[in-house]
């Protein structure tokens, strides 16, 4: 029995929404409402006629929403995918919500270098799973502070002496003292399938992967 419910799209609110819509408009998804103004958390939307929904939900959520299958597909920060490892597929980098995942921590304590191996440090993040792997690798016993945001905070008050967060213009450390010691990885959204979803309705998701990979290439033509 072919699956007739609208095809789901679950969309990250916050700044990677504004960067999705352009995107979304080029590849002809269009919400019939404005996803930025709406307190509806579930929007309905065509593609070229044919009913699609938007779900509008928390960046971190995303993740666990298309690998439940809530939603078929969806639009997650790359900083999510490594930290929750979701069996989801990621068929196309969008380009947005471009920044880096840095270890980062007061300028004085940076300078004097890295953490020695076998030593103790508090590290605030919200990215537990990948903080405590890297500083496991680099043989210091790392005691993660989990953190929901504003990590910045955690060194000036003497909570951590290192945090694992997005860096993109570095603002947000220099206005609060704090250097970069290093980048663990580069980060843009991706485009996330679930895989289930792809199985049973590939001749529906497969132009939208097409749709939007073109939008992307144009954009950066442009
Ligand atoms: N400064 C930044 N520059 C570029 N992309 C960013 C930046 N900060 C976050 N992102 C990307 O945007 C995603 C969502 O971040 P956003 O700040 O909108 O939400 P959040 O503060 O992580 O979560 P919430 O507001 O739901 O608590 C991140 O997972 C990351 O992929
Ligand atoms: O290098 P910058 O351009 O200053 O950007 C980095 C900041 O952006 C993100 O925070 P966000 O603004 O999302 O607030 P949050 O702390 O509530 O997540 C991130 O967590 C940094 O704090």
């Amino acid at each position: 029995m072919p699956d007739t419910r609208p095809l789901t799209i679950a969309l990250s609110k916050g700044r990677i929404l504004e960067q999705t819509l352009p995107l979304l408009e080029a590849a002809g998804l269009t919400p019939y409402e404005d996803v930025q103004k709406t307190r509806k958390l579930m929007v309905d939307g065509d593609v070229d006629g044919r009913a699609v929904r938007f779900l509008i939900i928390r960046a971190a959520d995303v993740c666990t929403y298309v690998e439940q299958g809530a939603a078929d597909i969806g639009v997650a920060g790359r900083d999510s995918l490594l930290e929750y490892q979701p069996h989801v597929f990621e068929p196309l980098d969008l380009g947005i919500g471009r920044c880096r995942l840095c270890v980062c921590g007061p300028k004085e304590l940076v300078e004097a270098g890295p953490p020695e191996r076998g030593s103790r440090i508090r590290v605030a993040t919200k990215y537990d799973h990948l903080a405590a792997d890297y500083f496991l690798s680099q043989g210091v016993q790392a005691e993660i502070i989990h953190l929901y945001g504003s990590m910045e905070l955690a060194p000036l008050v003497g909570m951590a002496e290192r945090i694992v967060d997005l860096v993109e213009t570095g603002s947000t450390l220099r206005a609060n003292g704090l250097v970069e010691e290093l980048t663990l990885c580069d980060i843009s959204s991706r485009l996330i399938v679930n895989p289930a979803s792809f199985a049973t309705r590939k001749a529906q998701i497969q132009p939208i992967i097409e749709k939007l990979r073109s939008a992307v290439e144009v954009r950066d033509k442009g």
